[in-house]
């Protein structure tokens, strides 16, 4: 606790699915909350549920509400602390002008703890120094998580986390040491022991870059998950509720995560007013806030090669092209030619890709954070970073505590994919993920995340590839130069393609 019970410790602003499930949250855990929303309907409804939920043996509301942020900030106990839960983008800039406006003062600490885009945190850093301290705070872990103990990614100025720390540390997730999470989701009871989902990853935008990686590591995840569930469906003719148990049973070995767990739960669902399976009912058009797009963006300016989740940001991207899917259906015809198959056979081998792809995805995830950190100058501890997602988070998953251990064992690991453990996975499965690829494009099923996720393993595998084609066309067309695999590394080359005999020189 941070102060008197008389006064609050933290203020809320956007008190909608993620904001009244953290108040209560913080609540829980003894913390009094002020809070304000536009809309009054969201305050009282945090009201209502915070009084119902409330032990007997607690006399006094640990939430309140406020009509406005003027009359918010006398309430909270100085150094003021308020968390900023509503949309992404311009609503956080207009908050934190009207908190400055409303007499907020420069050693107070706003915290934004939505899908903040990191540049914007970067940015709000420093253009509100000496007005306020902006931290940034990435959250996981949709409604129950922010509820009962989701993963907090923070990062701002060190001191403002000295501050924060023990609330995080509170509210989070918590893991037990063989990395499965502890769960209770009990109203006024919650975790108290084991690791806290959080830790402090560096200054600036850190913590919400590393939120975006989740997500777009989340975006790879559950178009994988897309892709197997449309193999056993469309290959195998597997009905919804079958595969859901297949699900269910993949979700007690290796592939055990939250993503299988909820998938194995959806399938099985079936629709009230038609009797049909849920998921047929529901339309293929995959929506998207931008989490995923900007993780594929700053790899693409990086450099890292990300395919399996710039194809995941893609495969939603054309679902939504339902009408021209609808006409294209009719005229671009599949040259389809499927042999017989051995559907117990096929099951395991895409259970095996699955597994081969979500361990490429999970590395080319952490390639991005390797780049990032010598691109904007933070210090990444993968280990922590990998420890903070085993529980609370939507990526929430087994071999994350595998991960942390590689990442234990060697720091400065160059890929995740040397680990020994992972590398032996890969040797040993590899062999499902090409037959899955194989029958997908052999019966026309889409699984772009698939080939890409093959495509990634035998790119990084080769020794040799077909780029030193590539850059004779590029000295080709455009004298841009080559460099010899004879020569010091860094002498650059180029053949006077239009010359007689073709000369080369040194340039
Ligand atoms: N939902 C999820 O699973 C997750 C969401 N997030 C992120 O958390 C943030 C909040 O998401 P979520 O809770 O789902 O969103 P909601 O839309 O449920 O809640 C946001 C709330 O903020 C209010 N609000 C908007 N502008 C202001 C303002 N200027 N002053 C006060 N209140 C305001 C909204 O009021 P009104 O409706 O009247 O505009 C609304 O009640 C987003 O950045 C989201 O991306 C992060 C992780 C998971
Ligand atoms: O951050 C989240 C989970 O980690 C949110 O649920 C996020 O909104 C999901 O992204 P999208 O809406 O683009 O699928």
């Amino acid at each position: 606790m941070l102060n008197s019970h008389q006064s609050c410790n933290i203020g809320f602003v956007g008190l909608g699915v993620m904001g009244k499930s953290l108040a209560l949250n913080l609540a829980d855990h003894g913390y009094k909350v002020a809070g304000f929303d536009l809309d009054p309907n969201k305050v009282k409804d945090v009201l209502d549920t915070e009084q119902s939920e409330r032990r007997s043996d607690i006399s006094e509301a640990r939430i309140i509400g406020c009509k406005t942020l003027k009359e918010m900030l006398p309430k909270l106990t100085t150094p003021r602390v308020i968390v900023l839960l509503v949309p992404a983008g311009e609503p956080v800039d207009i908050i934190c002008r009207q908190l400055i406006e409303s007499g907020l003062e420069a050693d107070d600490i706003v915290v934004d703890c939505g899908n903040s885009q990191w540049t914007d945190t970067i940015r709000r850093e420093s253009e509100y120094r000496g007005k306020l301290k902006f931290f940034g705070t990435a959250v996981s872990g949709g409604e129950v998580g922010a509820r009962f103990g989701p993963s907090l990614m923070p990062g701002g100025d060190a001191d403002s986390w000295k501050y924060l720390q023990p609330m995080w540390e509170a509210v989070s997730a918590k893991v037990a040491e063989d990395g499965s999470q502890i769960i209770k989701n009990i109203p006024g009871d919650p975790v108290t022991e084991g690791e806290p989902c959080t830790t402090y990853l560096g200054p600036n935008g850190a913590g919400h870059y590393v939120k975006m990686v989740h997500n777009g590591i989340e975006y790879a995840d559950m178009q994988l998950i897309c892709e197997a569930y449309h193999l056993l469906r469309s290959l195998l003719g597997y009905e919804p509720e079958e595969i859901g148990k297949i699900f269910e049973k993949w979700n007690q070995g290796e592939l055990n995560s939250y993503l299988v767990e909820i998938t194995a739960d959806i399938l099985q669902q079936y629709d009230h007013a038609t009797g049909a399976p849920l998921v047929d009912m529901i339309l293929d058009s995959a929506g998207q806030k931008g989490t995923g797009r900007w993780t594929s963006i700053s790899a693409t300016q990086m450099g890292v090669p990300a395919g399996i989740i710039s194809e995941s940001v893609y495969a939603r991207a054309l679902s939504t092209l339902t009408q021209e899917r609808e006409n294209a259906s009719s005229r671009l015809i599949g040259d389809i030619e499927l042999g017989d198959i051995d559907p117990t056979a096929v099951e395991e081998a895409i259970k095996n890709a699955l597994y081969c792809a979500k361990i490429c995805a999970y590395a080319q995830g952490f390639q991005i954070m390797r780049a990032a950190q010598e691109e904007y100058n933070w210090q990444f501890n993968f280990s922590d970073i990998a420890k903070i997602w085993r529980g609370g988070c939507i990526i929430r998953a087994s071999f994350l505590q595998k991960i942390a251990i590689a990442f234990t064992e060697n720091p400065n690991l160059e890929n995740l994919l040397l680990a020994d453990y992972f590398a032996d996975a890969l040797e040993h499965k590899q062999k499902g993920l090409r037959q899955a690829v194989i029958l997908a494009a052999q019966s026309g099923i889409p699984t772009p995340s698939f080939f890409s996720a093959l495509a990634y393993f035998d790119g990084y595998r080769s020794e040799i590839l077909p780029a030193n084609l590539l850059q004779a066309q590029r000295d080709y067309f455009g004298a841009h130069t080559y460099e010899r695999v004879d020569a010091e590394a860094g002498e650059k080359f180029h053949t006077f393609w239009q010359e007689e005999n073709r000369p080369e020189r040194k340039v």
